[in-house]
């Protein structure tokens, strides 16, 4: 996985222990955070007057560093606080500005506001009076940034403790932290950039969804080689229609679409077999299928989940989507392949997982281990578990997702990424990223057959150096 980490306050302080065993003494680790978050508002800020609001603990201390770096580059910055500060390293930077100190409740407003207040160790709400205080001076800057986070939020779960202000920016230190991706929390920051202060993130399982890096076919590749995709179509055929066209732009050398009843309008590429049987059985039973959709427009019913079943027995690697997720509460998990992707949306994991407490990165695992398969959780971000912990958060997708049939096109970008790669996580991961970054080329009121027609491009966009198209 290659995106920037996500950890917990617990996960985070714990890296952060893990660098100061190696020496690094505390403070340094926060002059090394104020200088990046520094940097960062001069940036976009420049000499601006800037009042920088500083909490009890660290994220106050970051403050601090904050408030004398960009004073020595001569921007007119105050500082306000909520009182003492109260950890050493807070303390030592504190000492270390030598400008006035206001309190929080009398300072005047300025151009820039800084928000560090509280970061991970916020326990509980901001008392009204400071939360209003807060929400004011934002209201009177023209910029506001936040350091580590927006203060009032929970660190594992993007709640809001209190009402906080809208930000600019937000400077997440060392790691993003679940309230980064998880709204509402997310959802308060225009930006958030994630600032290196020197911990190591490298084990961990949770990740922003990062851009992936495709191949061209080898030189010698053919159909076969380049993954064949099998759809199963039932009641709607159009929605296996798109799923299977969405295969063929996402990469596969071949899609079949097994299908009752002829489809008109396709393209020729698409191979259509008549299939009459209600177990599938020898349009299946092709040893060379390396991906089979089963889902989008099955229908609902004792006659679907006899298929769903029927189609699982071959064993080929598999993606279940729409339809065939319910039919999989009457079957069980019992009979996925081992290599499965399960795409639901919020109504079908309710559905399909029942009451499964947690933030929705903690659902969403439990899902995946309780499937054995791979699951993505669409939404406007998606979240993609695999079995094994590794979760990946998408950013947030175009809203002109939120059309009838864009799930149809992601159910079949994965089936043809699973086909072409063979590795269910990852396929998730590839399909999800170019779901998003086809929706943006495709621009505005797309519609799903759009979506695809802008696949290609997306994928010519993550081709490695030396692959040709
Ligand atoms: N560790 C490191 O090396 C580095 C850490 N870094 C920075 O430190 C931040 C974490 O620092 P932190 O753990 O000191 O917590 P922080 O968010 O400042 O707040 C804790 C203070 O607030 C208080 N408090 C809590 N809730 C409250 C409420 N509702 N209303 C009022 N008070 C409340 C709480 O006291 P309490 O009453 O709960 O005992 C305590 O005094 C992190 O986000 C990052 O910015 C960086 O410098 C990089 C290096
Ligand atoms: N507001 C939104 N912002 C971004 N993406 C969205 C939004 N709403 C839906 N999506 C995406 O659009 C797709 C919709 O899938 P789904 O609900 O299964 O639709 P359908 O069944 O009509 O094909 C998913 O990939 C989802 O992540
Ligand atoms: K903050």
């Amino acid at each position: 996985m290659t995106g920037a980490a996500i950890l917990s306050a617990a996960e985070m302080r714990a890296a952060e222990a893990e660098l100061f065993a190696t020496g690094i003494p505390e403070y340094d680790v926060m002059e090394r955070a104020g200088a990046v978050a520094a940097a960062l508002i001069w940036r976009v800020g420049g000499l601006r007057d800037t009042l920088v609001l500083c909490g009890p603990g660290n994220n106050g201390g970051d403050g601090f560093v904050i408030a004398r770096l960009l004073r020595t580059q001569g921007v007119p910055v105050r500082v306000a606080t909520t009182g003492d500060s109260r950890t050493p390293s807070a303390r030592q930077a504190r000492m270390l500005w030598d400008g006035p100190v206001d309190d929080i409740g009398d300072t005047a407003p300025a151009t820039l506001l800084v928000d560090a207040l509280f970061g991970t160790g916020l326990t509980r709400g901001i008392d009204d009076a400071l939360a209003s205080r807060l929400r004011s001076l934002a209201g009177a800057a023209r910029k506001c940034f936040a350091i580590d986070l927006p203060s009032g939020v929970s660190t594992d779960d993007g709640a809001l403790l209190s009402v906080p202000p809208h930000y600019d920016m937000c400077i997440a230190l060392g790691a993003l932290k679940p309230a980064h991706v998880l709204a509402p929390a997310a959802d308060l920051s225009r930006q958030i950039v994630c600032a290196d202060i020197g911990i190591d993130t490298s084990s961990a399982m949770t990740r922003l969804l990062g851009p992936p890096i495709l191949h061209a076919p080898a030189r010698d590749a053919h159909k076969y080689t380049r993954g064949l995709v099998a759809v199963v179509a039932g009641d709607m055929p159009g929605a296996a229609a798109l799923a299977a066209c969405s295969a063929a732009h996402g990469g596969a050398g071949y899609v079949r679409l097994v299908t009752p009843h002829p489809i008109s309008g396709l393209p020729h590429a698409i191979i259509q077999i008549a299939d009459h049987e209600p177990d599938s059985r020898n349009a299946l039973s092709d040893a060379r299928i390396a991906a089979l959709l089963i889902g989008p427009g099955l229908g609902r019913g004792a006659a679907a989940v006899a298929r769903v079943r029927a189609a699982l027995t071959h064993g080929h690697p598999a993606v279940i989507d729409a339809d065939a997720l319910l039919a999989l509460r009457e079957t069980g998990f019992d009979l996925l392949p081992g290599k499965a992707i399960l795409t639901p949306h919020m109504g079908e994991f309710d559905a399909l997982y029942g009451q499964v407490s947690g933030t929705w990165l903690a659902r969403a695992q439990e899902a995946a281990q309780r499937s054995k398969a791979v699951v993505i959780l669409k939404g406007a971000r998606s979240i993609i578990a695999a079995p094994d912990g590794r979760i990946a958060v998408s950013s947030p997708a175009s809203s002109w997702l939120s059309t009838a049939g864009t799930g149809d096109v992601l159910a079949g970008l994965c089936a043809a990424r699973l086909a072409v790669t063979g590795d269910p996580f990852r396929a998730a991961c590839e399909a999800v990223w170019l779901d998003g970054d086809a929706a943006r080329r495709a621009g505005a009121a797309f519609v799903a057959d759009q979506l695809i027609a802008a696949l290609p491009a997306a994928i010519a966009a993550r081709l490695s150096k030396g692959s040709s198209c």
